[in-house]
């Protein structure tokens, strides 16, 4: 039983916010708390009910000169280990539009974010705890989708980008397994050997997905995109979502698509209060609207537990995103209360042979250094 992390990342103020005569309202005091000021409230706080400067404490919290490797640090602590014992994890970066999801998953050439930087160490985390024939063959497979007002895409669908271009893509559909839960019918599946044919297929996808110029971002993600690697049994799942916003700031062509980004986030944020009063023991809730959108759907048991968890929110620091910011740190204060019970993914017979195979490596090891006799002592 483990509690879903939560991490906190502040960008540095952008030159459009400087521009605007913004100034920086949020503060990273330590290691875990954050310090918000509402420039509204006097500083005297005379005759207001409101708080000038509200704090939030959350796992981590980053400040605007944190550097990529800082929160891959951080992060590899609890995935990295949790692909070592073949737990479903997961990544999930949420927050405002161009506050920063898209820099710290995918990050900028010559500095790459969360999602390369996990790809090129999978293979070693999977190696590290192989065993058997595991060793010469480890079953890494790759999908990566984006959910474009509410209709689900592969972005890896035909080999090559003018092929691609060419086919009508018609939208995917979710469906449920009753036991292994929701999935995407027809996503394609990538065999992968190596770090670099897992990076190769995350770029060719990446170079896919919809991007849109926006009044606050000139490259800003217009669909959720969800990147996963079927690690030997164990699913590791890479989500940027899409930024919430208000229509005043993207411009009119940009604001259906908006509603619908909006709209899948509000059903997040209904799915994440519903977990979090379930995880509270006086609960009496059961009900959870997963299926209120595409995005909850699918990831229906990241959130539901069977995952280890770390969700990125990111933050401006500006004055002018203010009642944004809060939000965000409000939606990561609920998410913090989720309680995870992540299982091994793995039919009887194969947990009966991955044990066999422990015991003898186990026994190997306790051979190679002379240990055996210690052994046979404690055996009956
Ligand atoms: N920590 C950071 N350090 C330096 N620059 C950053 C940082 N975070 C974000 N930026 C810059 O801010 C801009 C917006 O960031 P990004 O595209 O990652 O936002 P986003 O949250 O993904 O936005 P959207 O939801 O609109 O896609 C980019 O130019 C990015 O390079």
């Amino acid at each position: 039983m483990t509690r879903l992390k939560v991490a906190v990342r502040v960008r540095p103020m952008s030159e459009r916010e400087l521009e605007l005569g913004c100034v920086p309202v949020v503060s990273a005091e330590s290691e875990n708390t954050l310090a918000v000021t509402n420039l509204k409230v006097a500083e005297s706080g005379a005759g207001d009910s409101r708080e000038r400067v509200r704090r939030f404490a959350y796992d981590c919290c980053f400040h605007e000169l944190a550097t990529q490797d800082e929160i891959f640090d951080a992060v590899e602590n609890i995935i990295g280990n949790s692909i070592k014992q073949r737990y479903n994890s997961c990544v999930l970066a949420y927050g405002q539009s161009s506050s920063g999801k898209t820099h710290t998953m995918m990050g900028v050439p010559g500095n790459p974010g969360l999602t390369p930087r996990l790809c090129e160490k999978v293979f070693d985390y999977l190696r590290e705890t192989a065993v058997g024939e595991e060793m010469n063959d480890l079953k890494v497979t790759v999908s990566f989708l984006e959910i474009y007002n509410e209709k689900v895409r592969d972005l890896l669908d035909g080999e090559c980008a003018d092929n691609y271009i060419a086919r009508k893509r018609l939208p995917l559909k979710v469906r449920e397994h009753p036991k292994k839960g929701p999935y995407v019918q027809g996503l394609r599946e990538h065999y992968v050997t190596s770090p670099e044919s897992l990076l190769d297929l995350l770029q060719k996808g990446d170079r896919r997905r919809r991007i849109a110029s926006t009044l606050n971002n000139r490259r800003s993600s217009r669909s959720h995109s969800v990147f996963t690697v079927d690690c030997a049994g164990a699913r590791l799942r890479l989500v940027d979502l899409a930024g919430s916003e208000r229509a005043a700031t993207v411009g009119k062509d940009r604001v259906k698509e908006g509603a619908h980004i909006n709209r899948s986030l509000v059903a997040l944020g209904n799915v994440i209060s519903a977990l979090a009063e379930l995880s509270s023991r006086c609960s009496k809730r059961r009900f959870v609207p997963y299926r209120d959108s595409v995005l909850t759907w699918l990831l229906k048991d990241t959130l539901a537990g069977n995952s280890n968890t770390v969700m990125v929110a990111t933050v401006s620091p500006s004055s002018n995103c203010y009642s944004e910011t809060v939000n965000t740190l409000r939606f990561g204060q609920r998410a913090k209360l989720i309680i995870a019970r992540p299982v091994i993914d793995e039919d009887p017979k194969e947990r009966t042979i991955r044990e066999l195979r422990e015991e003898i490596r186990r026994l190997r090891l306790l051979l190679e250094g002379g240990g055996v006799q210690s052994y046979s002592a404690l055996s009956p």
